[in-house]
């Protein structure tokens, strides 16, 4: 199996696949009577013409690397933004798309405070939390018809740490 190597998630690196939700410098406004720091505004979502903003708590179950990648997915109606409830990292893969299925995987490993959005239509691995409690707010797209689309690969990809 074709190896990845995990590598750690800056908002560049991540950029033509989604938004990394983090602390960056000073806040864009001061609120609260000068006890709050406003980051304001630091993802796109998109819920299309039909759809609504819906958060839910996903609780997943942790897995090891190395990390068997065998499917991925991409939600064409909608983005989806995984905000962990907890410091611990964990693992985020995205893919190019190349003619309508995942190209070449990229694993990312999080750092402790990183949150992450992806675009509508970006091909992405399930929920990879690498410890418990994986519990994770999650914002996407409530409303009608299907917004799931999985591909599966003949050979999977294995994700191996730095
Ligand atoms: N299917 C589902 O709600 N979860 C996935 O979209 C995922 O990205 O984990
Ligand atoms: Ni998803």
């Amino acid at each position: 199996m074709t190896e990845i190597i995990a590598q750690p998630l800056t908002a560049d690196a991540f950029a033509p696949f989604g938004d990394v939700i983090a602390l960056r410098g000073a806040p864009d406004k001061i609120i609260n009577q000068g006890l709050c720091g406003r980051h304001h505004d630091l993802a796109r979502l998109e819920f299309g013409t039909d759809g609504r903003a819906g958060i839910s708590l996903f609780d997943a179950e942790p897995r090891r690397l190395p990390y068997r990648l065998d499917m991925m997915e991409r939600h064409p109606e909608g983005s989806q933004a995984f905000i962990p409830m907890t410091q611990a990292p964990f693992l985020v893969i995205v893919a190019p798309d190349d003619g309508g299925r995942p190209g070449t995987p990229r694993a990312f490993l999080t750092a402790p405070g990183q949150a992450i959005n992806y675009h509508r239509g970006t091909w992405h691995g399930v929920l990879t939390p690498l410890s418990a409690p994986g519990l994770f707010a999650v914002v996407d797209r409530i409303g009608p018809g299907e917004n799931l689309e999985e591909f599966w690969f003949d050979t999977p990809y294995t994700v191996v740490p730095t």
